[in-house]
């Protein structure tokens, strides 16, 4: 298994990243090309694991995947197989999303739990109640969820009791093939849901509410194949933006839309970094700042997003005083804690609240990523340890960012990747 080892960095990191699209939007879309009977094109898709391991789901089920350089093509007419198996599905959570386009489209499937969670529970219970209000009839069996219904869905009315991104993309998308009208009240605000709406009426779904709390959705009796282009990673965008803030740097990420990392920007700008922005860039610049302690508090778009919770707190373990982080999405979310206390950071976490004691010298030494987000916080961390810090399980940071080594490089910070296994085996 790949490791990364991270030297303390000699100088402030300074340049520029171009970022990449966003997984967690291209996911959905993946998905949603299902409605439809053809081939449908995705472009600005990121060369990473999930994309990987949402192809192999796909297959599975009967498509045909091929693509160019970020270019995905989709070809659903070979779709026979109406099950998502458990080998698959517990790799990514995300692989649950093609429920709701096959029991739309075909009436029936059989899709597997996501199991393996990488902080702590994450249920899936709304997304059952959401496409059970649309007319879907479920049941859970021996680790399985098996949707049916008669003919096509009838539609129906559902409000999410707490705002949740994939159950907002599995109703949404069943409820374009439905028959009648359905209202999805409380829906989540995320841009990768509007880059989903976006693709779904590239297709000739009636959805009406982009961009707020209801979607209204007129469904239709069949969709053609669309075409997408992802949005640019926010999270990405924003952890090289921590990258400047924690060594006392400079970094600008190009090709993003700014309004998607506001709140993030504000945290920056919260902490005393100097913040710039342009119309599809913006820069963090903590040369000679003194940064400040801060309380940051995650919350659903357009909230500080809790993907950016642990990249955020290793940043703020930079600061001399006393911080606060509280994370409302994810209440547990914090099991980059134990590894950060490894380099000597010290952090008293209290149910969903981390207190941080910022400014202690942290030293390097081999830690372990748990997941995707922590494993970028702590290759943050390693930036500003005294010597080598060597970070194993690093398969969880390949989920989620593309050339992750050679943006380091361009911003002056050295990631090597390294596999003990081959060494051993020399
Ligand atoms: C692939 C993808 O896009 N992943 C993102 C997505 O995850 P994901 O879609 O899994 O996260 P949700 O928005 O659904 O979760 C928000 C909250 O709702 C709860 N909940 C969710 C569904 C459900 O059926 N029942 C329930 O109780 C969750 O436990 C959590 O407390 O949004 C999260 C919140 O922005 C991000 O951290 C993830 O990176
Ligand atoms: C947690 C994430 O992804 P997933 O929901 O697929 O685990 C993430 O992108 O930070």
């Amino acid at each position: 298994m790949d490791q990364f080892i991270v030297p303390q960095v000699k100088a402030p990191v300074n340049g520029e990243v171009e970022i990449s699209g966003a997984k967690n939007a291209v996911l959905a879309v993946m998905a949603a090309a299902l409605l439809a009977d053809g081939v449908s094109e995705i472009t600005n898709v990121p060369h990473l694991k999930d994309m990987k391991t949402m192809s192999d789901v796909l297959r599975v089920i009967g498509c045909h995947i091929n693509g160019g350089s970020h270019v995905l093509r989709i070809d659903t007419r070979g779709v026979d197989h109406l099950e998502a198996p458990y080998e698959l599905v517990k790799t990514m959570r995300a692989s649950f999303y093609v429920l709701g386009p096959l029991v739309a489209r075909f009436g029936r499937c059989r899709v597997s739990l996501p199991g393996g969670c990488a902080w702590g529970p994450r249920p899936v219970d709304l997304h059952l109640k959401g496409l059970e209000a649309l007319g879907a009839k479920i049941t859970v069996t021996h680790g399985y969820v098996e949707a049916t219904c008669q003919g096509r869905l009838p539609g129906g009315n559902f409000n999410f009791p707490i705002s949740s991104v994939g159950a907002t993309v599995n109703v949404l998308m069943a409820a374009t093939l439905a028959k009648g009208v359905s209202v999805l009240q409380n829906a989540a605000l995320e841009p990768e849901i509007d880059n989903l709406i976006d693709f779904l009426t590239s297709m000739g779904a009636k959805i009406q509410g982009r961009g707020t709390r209801t979607l209204t959705v007129q469904g239709v009796e069949s969709l053609r194949p669309g075409t997408g282009v992802t949005i640019p990673d926010r999270i990405e965008a924003g952890t090289f933006l921590c990258a400047a803030a924690i060594t006392r740097g400079r970094v600008k990420v190009t090709r993003i839309i700014p309004e998607h990392i506001a709140s993030t920007l504000d945290a920056f700008r919260e902490i005393g970094c100097k913040v710039n922005v342009g119309a599809d860039w913006a820069e963090v610049d903590a040369r000679q700042q003194e940064l400040k302690p801060m309380s940051l508090v995650t919350l659903p778009f357009p909230g500080f997003p809790t993907d950016m919770q642990a990249p955020f707190m290793a940043t703020l373990l930079s600061i001399p005083g006393n911080s606060l982080v509280q994370d409302t999405v994810y209440n547990d979310r914090f099991k980059h804690v134990a590894e950060l206390e490894r380099l000597g950071a010290s952090i008293q976490l209290n149910g969903n609240t981390a207190t941080i004691k910022g400014g202690l010298p942290l030293e390097g030494a081999d830690i372990m990523g748990s997941d995707l987000r922590a494993s970028a916080a702590l290759v943050l961390a390693g930036l500003i340890a005294e010597g080598e810090t060597t970070i194993s399980r690093i398969y969880h940071l390949d989920r989620g960012y593309e050339d992750f080594e050679a943006k380091m490089a361009k911003i002056g910070a050295t990631v090597k990747r390294f596999n003990p296994d081959a060494r051993d085996a020399e």
